[in-house]
């Protein structure tokens, strides 16, 4: 079914009203299947409205906190059930925004759906534990305190899913909250807090301001009422909001980049692995903290797995995202389709060979569009540039080595630590690479992307500031930990 979405300028939602910025100037946003499509416009905000929504989000809070868990529960139910019907316009707009194929851009709403449930119901879940006391007249225990106002800084990549494992615990552990979501996806992000509007938050309680991240995201990042920064994006920005957050006292939780490699074992059922290769390494144009980057092949069945790997590659259809029988869409702006191609061309510099894939796509449909060929490479030492950098495209690095040790060396061998998974039918293996993986998802005989939301999210190394996202252990984050002694 295609539903029309509508072109229209997007405002900042604060205190409960959608208001433009002071700076008159906009954002239009463009389709990257085909720049022609326009499919909305943003505010380009000042620090005046970040401000403003900091402050109504401040007011707000006082008595947001004050409610019963099942009563702040109740508005994510109701935000659940408004996004859940408005899934297909959300869906293709996001397509339209960013590039991801609709079914992808449908599941990523429907897991939105999903995480704003699963939050909703946590207001009924305990909140803390009866700790026995030395003193036998004496009860203690803990319980949670929210941290107050929470800065959300959102990348392009899950316009819906991101925002939404981010505001939805902030929210039931009593926060209120302010988003800047990337520009590139902002007006996804928009349609998003637009269902939290009709869910009937009360005014101030969410509050979204767009505009670039070195204005509105460092402003958010250095106000001095905003108790802590929930942000996924690049290491590099990760790292200066941290370190914005840590001088002045405030909490911060950084998801950031990954090179996550796959390792397929001698005994591995390798129809399996050259599926969740491809799946891992393409979808979304390979535009996942958790893409596979890098797939580390036993020398016994490097041949064997890497013909089956070219032939269903080259099964792949590149196009438009909204289009039924196209599997890979763009990327998802120029830049980022430059930053792939300086990738390929590194790839080719540093002796790399090129098996599969490697330019810009031509031709009509694609000339107004960001579109790469999916792309393969082999001959690649664990040195090389695309062996060690988040490329974040559909480019997959082949490298073979002679022993599973060396396999999981070489996967160690990075500065990441996010996701890795390894393909074989041998216990002892498995194990082995569950305890010497060293990443924050580890997964068998499963592809390195895709990300439950009842279960923690988190890498190691350079990938995350070491805390976790989503299931129990976002809890961690949006609150402190109160130790009461009653007497
Ligand atoms: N881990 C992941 O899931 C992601 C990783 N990346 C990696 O990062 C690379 C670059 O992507 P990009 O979109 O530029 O990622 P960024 O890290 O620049 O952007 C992520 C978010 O941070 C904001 N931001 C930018 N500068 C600041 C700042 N100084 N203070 C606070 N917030 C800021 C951005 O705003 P705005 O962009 O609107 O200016 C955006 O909302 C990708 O190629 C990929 O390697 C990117 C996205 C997601
Ligand atoms: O693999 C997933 O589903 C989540 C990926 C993710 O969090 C990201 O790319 O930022």
């Amino acid at each position: 079914m295609t539903v029309e979405t509508k072109n229209k300028t997007y405002l900042n939602f604060v205190n409960g009203e959608w208001v433009a910025s002071v700076s008159g100037e906009v954002k239009t946003n463009l389709n990257p299947a085909n720049t022609d499509d326009v499919v909305g416009a943003i505010q380009m905000s000042t620090k005046e409205e970040l401000n403003d929504a900091v402050k109504a989000a401040k007011q707000a809070q006082k008595a947001w906190r004050k409610l019963s868990g099942n009563e702040r529960g109740a508005y994510l139910f109701k935000a659940a059930d408004i996004l859940e019907n408005k899934l297909d316009e959300i869906a293709e707009c996001m397509t339209r925004e960013m590039g991801k194929t609709l079914p992808e851009a449908k599941g990523e709403t429907a897991r939105g759906v999903a995480i704003l449930r699963y939050y909703a119901g946590e207001g009924l879940r305990s909140e803390g534990d009866v700790i026995p006391s030395t003193d036998p007249s004496a009860l203690m225990f803990t319980k949670r305190a929210p941290l107050g106002v929470v800065g959300v800084i959102t990348p392009w990549n899950f316009p819906v899913a991101i925002p939404l494992w981010k505001m939805a615990p902030a929210l039931i552990y009593g926060n209120a909250v302010v988003i800047k979501p990337a520009q590139e996806a902002a007006v996804t992000c928009a349609k998003v807090v637009e269902c939290l509007e009709e869910a009937g938050f009360p005014k101030g309680v969410v509050n979204l301001v767009t505009g670039s991240g070195s204005v509105i995201g460092q402003a958010l990042t250095d106000h001095p009422d905003v108790a802590g920064i929930t942000f996924t994006g690049s290491n590099t920005v990760g790292k200066g909001i941290g370190q914005g957050c840590l001088a002045r006292g405030a909490k911060y939780q950084l998801e950031m980049g990954g090179k996550n490699p796959v390792i397929v074992a001698k005994d591995a059922d390798l129809n399996l692995a050259v599926e969740a290769t491809i799946s891992g390494a393409f979808r979304s144009t390979g535009q996942k903290c958790t893409a596979t980057s890098r797939v580390i092949v036993e020398a016994d069945v490097y041949e064997k797995f890497k013909e089956k790997l070219l032939a269903k590659t080259a099964e792949i259809t590149v196009g438009d995202g909204l289009s039924e029988n196209v599997w890979m869409g763009p990327s998802a702006s120029e830049n980022q389709l430059n930053t792939v191609l300086h990738y390929i061309e590194k790839g080719k510099e540093e002796g790399a060979a090129l098996i599969a894939g490697g330019d810009r796509l031509k031709g009509e449909v694609f000339d107004k569009g960001y579109f790469v060929e999916p792309t393969i490479f082999e001959n690649v030492s664990p040195d090389m540039t695309i062996a060690q950098e988040e490329i974040f495209g559909p480019v997959i690095a082949l490298i073979q080595v002679n022993h599973l040790e060396d396999a999981i060396k070489v996967a160690n061998d990075v500065e990441f630590g996010l996701s890795a998974s390894i393909f074989t039918t041998n216990i002892q293996q498995m194990l082995s690479f569950v305890d010497e993986m060293e990443a924050g998802l580890v997964r068998v005989n499963s592809e390195s992307a895709g990300v439950e939301l009842q279960a923690p999210f988190g890498g190691m190394k350079q990938s995350s500031s070491h805390s976790r996202e989503q299931g129990q252990a976002a809890k961690e984050f949006f609150t402190s930990i109160k130790t009461v002694f009653v007497k």
